[in-house]
């Protein structure tokens, strides 16, 4: 079950968001509610009166038929305007609320640590990012509007009755708020664990069709294809059974739900009857009492629909609440270092949080400012998050990391599904098409661009579909050329490059890299060449610190992999 102070974090959200329009919908959805008693009330009023008033001459003459019908059409135009206005403003207010929440958690989520969950389940972070949110928009459309809807219908039918007789009208608003509320929680209860186990098995189903379509060739190649569609087959099944379950307990509460309301209607109608008969009120009074009670038991129709999703909305308040509360959280920033100094670490220590093992352990070094060094050591050696730490994206659990803004240049290039000039502008946003060209030109890939002819305006698909690996790769050299900073942090720029590419990109990075400081993670001896001095990790901490010029640095660099 969720946290109370969960749900409490989403409402408050929700008021501060949009507070004003919140209450103004809920008043309209009241007075909607409100306006349909009275139309069905006085209509019930007006046909009785009538034929009681035709039953003699002089009183069908003295009958005043015109403000009855005037109040009529007034009640019917009033509650269609009224309907539409409460549609208009509670959608609204609650997409404007969905709307700041969205650009609240995505900016929450583009925080290192969230990014670095989302990019490890993208499919599965993406569906609650957008099915979570999505469910959110029940708490008012579906609950606290329908909610206040339904206790202003049943006090107005209270009044309606206690016109006629107060213990008639005391004993109606209590039967509808005890029945009417009391069934819908009982609804809630009962479908709660089926929404609940619907919206997990349904980000499931999702999260695995997405897995076999991306990872078809993966999945053929380990002979796994089967094995994937049955698991995605038994997800489905398992969706469809809750399916089944809610249903049901949908299609027994709506039959209990009319059952009950017949019943409090026959009620009121026998307790009517007994008034008439006792001459405490006037046949039309009856009517309109009456068929007020029949309309006061509509809105509880609706706020049982907000009940059988509750399950859901409260799965996704317990898992976006969270998120607002840490999206308050300080963006992890790196202090700056003393005068030359471009990073100085000391006793540097890194533990993902859902490793066991320290990333990085103990690590102190400094890097003056227009160093060059290369980071080098075993796969999981700790380079990477290095490098992270240097740029400000890691905070370390213990001890102390300062240093001046950096540029890193990732082993992964993100690319997006946007033009190409807008892939580049994510470096430089002020970048103008005369400098795009020269950073393409310098990386190498103005030729390949001007050979297509859509130039900066070639479309790329997500993850930069349309380039070639060492394309892409270029592309990224291009940004790192576009974002002018004074350190450059490379992680591995050439792995996985052809050699000429390699050789192409590693003299444009010695070139540019003239009035920099360049830190290298590498395997490779090729990019390990750039650097004057090497410090060799393992297992997260300096086994080795060595300069050019010296033996164990040209030992260390020819056991590093060729090209
Ligand atoms: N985002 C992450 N979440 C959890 N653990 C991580 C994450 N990134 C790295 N690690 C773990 O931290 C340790 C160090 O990884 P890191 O990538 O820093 O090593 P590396 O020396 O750069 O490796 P490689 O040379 O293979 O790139 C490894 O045990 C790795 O599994």
């Amino acid at each position: 079950m969720s946290k109370p102070n969960d749900m409490a974090a989403i409402a408050r959200f929700y008021l501060s968001a949009s507070g004003r329009s919140l209450l103004l919908g809920i008043i309209l959805t009241a007075a909607t509610v409100a306006m349909g008693i009275a139309l069905l009330g006085v209509s019930g009023w007006f046909i009785t009166a009538t034929a009681l008033a035709g039953m003699s001459l002089t009183s069908a003459i003295a009958f005043d038929v015109f403000m009855p019908s005037a109040s009529i059409r007034l009640l019917a135009l009033g509650r269609t305007v009224s309907r539409y206005a409460e549609r208009v403003v509670t959608h609204d207010a609650t997409f404007g609320v969905l709307a700041q929440l969205r650009e609240r958690l995505f900016l929450g989520w583009s925080q290192p640590a969230a990014a670095r969950d989302l990019a490890a389940r993208p499919s599965r972070w993406l569906f609650r990012l957008t099915a979570d949110l999505d469910a959110l928009e029940s708490v008012y459309l579906r609950l606290a509007a329908p909610c206040a809807a339904a206790i202003g219908a049943a006090a107005l039918a209270g009044l309606l009755l206690a016109s006629v007789d107060p213990r008639l009208g005391a004993a109606a608003f209590l039967a509808l708020c005890t029945l009417g509320l009391g069934g819908s929680a009982m609804v809630m209860r009962q479908a709660w664990p089926h929404a609940v186990r619907r919206a997990k098995a349904l980000e499931r189903v999702r999260s695995q069709t997405i897995d076999l379509v991306a990872g078809q060739t993966e999945w053929i190649m380990a002979g796994q294809l089967d094995a994937q569609k049955a698991r995605l087959w038994g997800s489905d099944r398992r969706l469809a059974h809750t399916d089944l379950a809610l249903n049901q307990v949908d299609v027994i509460a709506a039959w209990i739900q009319g059952v009950v309301g017949a019943v409090f209607v026959a009620a009121v109608l026998l307790a009517a009857a007994e008034c008439a008969a006792t001459g405490v009120a006037t046949v039309p009074m009856m009517a309109l009492a009456v068929l007020g009670a029949q309309a006061s038991i509509e809105p509880f129709g609706a706020l049982r629909r907000g009940a059988l999703e509750a399950g859901r909305t409260w799965l996704a308040a317990r898992r976006i609440a969270p998120r607002l509360r840490a999206e308050n959280e300080a963006l992890p920033k790196i202090r700056a270092p003393g005068a030359n100094v471009a990073c100085h670490l000391v006793d540097v220590f890194v533990r993902y949080s859902c490793e066991h093992r320290a990333a990085v352990s103990g690590f102190t070094v400094s890097i003056a400012k227009g160093d060059r060094v290369a980071l080098i050591g075993p796969s999981g050696a700790g380079k990477s998050t290095l490098l992270s730490v240097i740029a400000g994206d890691v905070t370390p659990n213990q001890g102390k990391a300062a240093g001046l803004p950096a540029t890193m240049f990732t082993q992964r290039t993100e690319l997006f599904q946007d033009t190409l000039r807008d892939n580049l502008r994510l470096a430089n946003p002020a970048a103008d098409d005369t400098r795009l060209w020269h950073a393409l030109a310098d990386a190498g890939l103005a030729q390949d661009l001007i050979g297509n002819g859509a130039g900066l305006d070639t479309p790329l698909g997500e993850g930069g579909i349309g380039l070639s690996g060492g394309q892409s790769r270029r592309l990224a050299l291009a940004r790192l050329l576009l974002h002018d900073s004074s350190v450059w942090l490379l992680d591995e720029p050439t792995e996985a490059l052809d050699a000429s590419t390699a050789r192409d990109v590693l003299t444009v990075l010695a070139q540019r890299a003239d009035h920099r400081t360049v830190v290298i993670a590498t395997h490779l001896h090729r990019e390990a060449a750039l650097a004057d001095r090497l410090l060799l990790m393992r297992a997260g901490a300096v086994e080795q610190d060595v300069r050019r010029g010296t033996p164990e640095f040209d030992a260390a660099l020819s056991a590093l992999r060729p090209d």
